[in-house]
C-alpha cells in the first residue's frame, strides 16, 4: 500500500517553521526584556504579593535587607501596588537627579485624600501647575530663611517655657520625649496661627489623632480595585470624622481671621509679624500675585504644616538626646561646645549659632542613622522609563529608602555607629541640601526635597542647645548607659518605641 506522505511533510514542515518563528520571537521579546524588564525582587505570593514579608515588620529594615540580596533597584508586589524600591546613592541619584521630572509626582492613597482637601496640601499634591506655584510660594513666602528668622521670637518663647518646666521638676524623672512633642507642636501651632489660642489643644490631638490613624496599616489603600475595603477597615471613615471636627475649628480660625484683617491693626500688620495663616489669606485675597488658592487649598496646607512639620523635628531631637545619653563623651563634648559659647552671656540665643559646629554634628548624625521619614514619602512616575537596563513602567509607586542609603557601607565608614566627628571631617561640606553624592537623604532631594528644611532645622537646634546649656542629665533609677533601649517603633515615621525618661540637674539656671 502507498502511503501518500506529503500531507505529513507539509504539516512538519508547518510545524518546524511555527516552532522556529516562536523561537525567534521569544529570543527576541528575551533580548529586549533584558532592557525592559521589571527589576529583580523576591519571590511574591499570589494575590498579596510580598505583603507577608513586611507586615508586622519595620519596612526601611525588611527593605533594606532585601536590596542586599536583589540589589539596589528592586521590585516588590503589595496587593495591587507595583513598587520599584531604591536603595544605594547611584540608584536614588536617577530618581532626583537624572528622571527628577519624571519622578516627581506622588501617588494618591484614598484614606489620605479624606484629610488632605482632596490632595491639595504639598506633601501629596500631584506633579502639576498647582503643585508648581505652591512650592514657590513656600520657597519664597512660607518656608523662606526671612520667614523662619520672623518666628524666632515664638521659638525662644517656646523653648524657655519648655527649660523652665522642666527646671521644676529638677530631680526627678522627666517624659524628655512628650516634652519635645509639646515644643515642636507649640511652635508650629503658633507659627501658622500666631497667637496662642483656647482651640491649640485641640487642634493638636485631632492632628495628632490624624497622623496615627495615617500611619496604621490600611490594607484597603493596596487594593484600590476593592473599593468596600474602605468599609472594612474603618480607618478612612476615622479619618474623615476627625477631619470633619479639624475642618470646623480651622473654619472659625480662618473667618476670624477674616474679619481682623479687614481691621487697621490688620491692615498694618508688620511682614515680620504675619504668620503662616496670613501669607496663605494674602495670596488668596490679592488676585494679582499669580496663585489663588481656595479656602480648601489653604485649609490642606495648613494641614501640611502640622503634619511634616512636626514629629519629624521632635523624634530627630528625642534620638539626638537617646544617643548622647548612650555616648556621655558625645554629650560631654556638645554641652562643652555650648556652654563655651554661651557661658558668658549666661544664655542661648540663636545669634551664634554658626559657632556651634560639634552640636549641629550630632543633629546630621542624628538624622543620618534615624532619618524621621525613613522611606522618605512615596513618588510616582508619570511616564515609562528604563533604569540600569530595568523596566519601570509609568505610574509605579516609587519608593526610596533613605535610611539603607543614609548607611551605605561604601559611602560612610562604621556605617552603623553614631560618631558625629564623621561631619566635622570627612564629610563636612554636606549639608541638609541632600549631599551630591546623594548619600546623605534625610529631607529627600530633588524638586521634591523637603520644603520646610529650614523651619525644621531652627526648631531642633534651639531647644536642643538650651537642653544642653541649662541642665545636666542622667538616665532614671541608676540605669546605665548601656541599658538604654534604643528599639524603633512601627510606623510611618522613625520614632522610639519607648519614650525616653530622663533626670535633670539645672546647671546653669535661666536669667530672663
Ligand atoms: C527634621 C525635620 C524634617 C525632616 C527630616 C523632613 C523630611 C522630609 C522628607 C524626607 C520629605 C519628602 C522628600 C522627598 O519626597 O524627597 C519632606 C517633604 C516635605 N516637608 Fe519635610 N521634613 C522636616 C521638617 C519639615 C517642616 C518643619 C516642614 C514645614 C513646616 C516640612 C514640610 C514639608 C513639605 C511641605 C513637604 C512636601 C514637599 C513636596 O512634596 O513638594 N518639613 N520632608
Amino acid at each position: 500500500m502507498e502511503v501518500n506522505v506529503a500531507p505529513l511533510f507539509l504539516t512538519l514542515f508547518f510545524f518546524i517553521i511555527f516552532f522556529l518563528l516562536k523561537l525567534i520571537r521569544t529570543r527576541f521579546t528575551t533580548k529586549n526584556s533584558t532592557v525592559a524588564r521589571l527589576p529583580p525582587g523576591p519571590w511574591k505570593l499570589p494575590f498579596i504579593g510580598n505583603l507577608h514579608q513586611l507586615i508586622g515588620s519595620l519596612p526601611h529594615r525588611v527593605l533594606g535587607d532585601l536590596a542586599k540580596k536583589y540589589g539596589p533597584i528592586m521590585h516588590i508586589q503589595m496587593g495591587e501596588i507595583s513598587s520599584i524600591v531604591f536603595s544605594s546613592p547611584e540608584a536614588v541619584k536617577e530618581v532626583m537627579k537624572t528622571h527628577d521630572l519624571n519622578f516627581a509626582s506622588r501617588p494618591r492613597f484614598e484614606a489620605l485624600a479624606a484629610v488632605t482637601y482632596d490632595c491639595s496640601n504639598m506633601g501629596f499634591a500631584p506633579y502639576g501647575e498647582y503643585w508648581k506655584q505652591l512650592r514657590k510660594v513656600c520657597t519664597t513666602e512660607l518656608f523662606s530663611a526671612r520667614r523662619v528668622q520672623s518666628f524666632r521670637d515664638l521659638r525662644e518663647e517656646e523653648s524657655t517655657n519648655s527649660v523652665k518646666w522642666i527646671a521644676g521638676n529638677e530631680g526627678s524623672p522627666v517624659n524628655f520625649t512628650e516634652k519635645i512633642h509639646s515644643f515642636t507642636y507649640g511652635t508650629i501651632s503658633r507659627a501658622a496661627f500666631g497667637k496662642k489660642r483656647a482651640e491649640q489643644e485641640t487642634v493638636i490631638s485631632l492632628v495628632k489623632e490624624i497622623i496615627r490613624l495615617a500611619e496604621a496599616f490600611n490594607v484597603a489603600d493596596l487594593y484600590p480595585s476593592l473599593k468596600f475595603l474602605h468599609s472594612v477597615t474603618g480607618i478612612k471613615a476615622k479619618m474623615e470624622s476627625a477631619h470633619k471636627e479639624l475642618d470646623r475649628m480651622f473654619d472659625n480660625m480662618i473667618n476670624e481671621r477674616r474679619t481682623e484683617r479687614r481691621t487697621k491693626d490688620g491692615e498694618n500688620k508688620l511682614e515680620d509679624q504675619k504668620d503662616l495663616l496670613d501669607v496663605l489669606l494674602m495670596y488668596h485675597e490679592q488676585e494679582n500675585l499669580g496663585f489663588s488658592p481656595t479656602i480648601a487649598n489653604i485649609k490642606g496646607m495648613i494641614v501640611d504644616v502640622f503634619t511634616a512639620g512636626t514629629e519629624t523635628t521632635s523624634g530627630t531631637v528625642d534620638w539626638a538626646m537617646a544617643e548622647m545619653m548612650k555616648n556621655p563623651e558625645i554629650m560631654k563634648k556638645a554641652q562643652e561646645e555650648v556652654r563655651q559659647v554661651f557661658g558668658p552671656k549666661g544664655y542661648v540665643d540663636e545669634g551664634d549659632f554658626d559657632k556651634l559646629r560639634y552640636m549641629k554634628s550630632v543633629i546630621k548624625e542624628t538624622l543620618r542613622v534615624h532619618p524621621p521619614l525613613p522611606l522618605l514619602l512615596p513618588r510616582l512616575n508619570q511616564e515609562r522609563c528604563v533604569i540600569n537596563g530595568y523596566e519601570i513602567p509609568a505610574n509605579t509607586h516609587i519608593t526610596v529608602n533613605a535610611w539603607a542609603v543614609n548607611r551605605d557601607p561604601s559611602y560612610w565608614k562604621d556605617a552603623e555607629s553614631f560618631q558625629p566627628e564623621r561631619f566635622l571631617e570627612e564629610n563636612s561640606s554636606i549639608d541638609y541640601k541632600s549631599s551630591l553624592n546623594f548619600d546623605f537623604i534625610p529631607f529627600g532631594g530633588g524638586r521634591r526635597v523637603c520644603a520646610g528644611m529650614h523651619l525644621g532645622v531652627a526648631n531642633m537646634e534651639l531647644p536642643l542647645a538650651k537642653f544642653l546649656y541649662h541642665f545636666d542629665w542622667v538616665l532614671p533609677n541608676g540605669m546605665k548607659s548601656e541599658e538604654l533601649d534604643m528599639t524603633e517603633g512601627p510606623g510611618f515615621t522613625l520614632r522610639r518605641q519607648q519614650d525616653l525618661y530622663l533626670v535633670p540637674s539645672l546647671k546653669y539656671p535661666l536669667i530672663h
